[in-house]
């Protein structure tokens, strides 16, 4: 579903702060693959996303989605094919928009420009049934403005406005990590439920090593722009959070400096 081929990405390149930011990472995942990334600070874990996302371009290397290269189509031609959630809850809707206004946005989301999307019945119908998923009771709320819910509610609805149009790629940014614990753990469960159910292949970057065990049934570890560690079902399942910062250590002979680490 997702083929990142010897990409790399170095940023100012020529100057004296030219950075490598991604050094030939190559990433495949299948239909429903759900991996979770964690590394040490500047370790390209957030411009990988951009990468895939279409943010930036890449130096070298390919990427494709479900078969199609995308390597030089810019962000707004791949944003049919991938849902994203960032860490700021303000990022992913729009505040003075109602809840149904940004789900119609949403809804259009990689459709034909200019297609005109009247709020029928069958849609709004549609917008309550994906909402009650949620358990929020934001079904009875379409016409609240955004900008008046919780961080947690608003989180969920990007949540499901990334997801509800069944994306190719999910990729989830830290999407928890601005949210206080009993917030998180809802997002972390809505996030479950909905991949599991739709059977999306999701990336999701997190700084939580026992989150990142847990869910999904890989996981990568980044460090200076590469690849340093991936691990399987099977192997994440027996590891502890002190297995993956001791197996880094092992690896590369250096302590892991991530300064926004959380262990469980
Ligand atoms: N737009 C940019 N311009 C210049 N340098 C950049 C840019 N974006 C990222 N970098 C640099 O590239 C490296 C990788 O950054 P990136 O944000 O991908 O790391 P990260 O793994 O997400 O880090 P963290 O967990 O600390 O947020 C860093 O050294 C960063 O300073």
């Amino acid at each position: 579903m997702l083929r990142v081929n010897q990409i790399s990405k170095t940023f100012n390149q020529g100057t004296v702060n030219e950075k490598q930011a991604l050094i030939s990472i190559d990433l495949h995942l299948y239909k429903g693959d759900f991996v979770t990334v964690i590394g040490s600070n500047g370790a390209g874990k957030s411009t990988l996303m951009n990468a895939i996302a279409g943010v930036y371009q890449v130096d070298r290397g390919s990427i494709a989605i479900d078969g199609e290269d995308v390597t030089r189509l810019n962000e707004s031609q791949r944003a049919k094919y991938i849902g994203r959630v960032f860490q700021d809850p303000m990022a992913g809707t729009a505040p003075t928009m109602t809840i149904e206004e940004n789900l119609a946005m949403a809804y259009k989301r990689g459709k034909k420009r200019g297609l005109r999307l009247a709020l029928n019945k069958n849609l709004r119908d549609f917008f309550r049934t994906s909402l009650e998923s949620l358990e929020l009771n934001l079904e009875n709320r379409l016409e609240t403005k955004v900008g008046l819910l919780s961080g947690g509610e608003r989180q969920a609805l990007s949540l499901l406005m990334a997801t509800f149009t069944q994306p190719k790629i999910l990729l989830l940014d830290e999407h928890t990590a601005a949210l206080d614990p009993k917030r998180a753990r809802l997002i972390t469960h809505l996030t479950e439920k909905i991949v599991k159910q739709d059977h999306l292949t999701t990336l999701m970057i997190t700084h939580n090593m026992d989150q990142a065990l847990k869910l999904g049934n890989r996981l990568i570890m980044m460090h200076q722009g590469e690849i340093v560690l991936e691990l399987n079902e099977l192997q994440k399942a027996k590891m502890t959070p002190a297995d993956l910062i001791h197996a880094f250590e092992e690896l590369k002979g250096e302590k892991f400096v991530d300064d926004r680490i959380a262990l469980g």
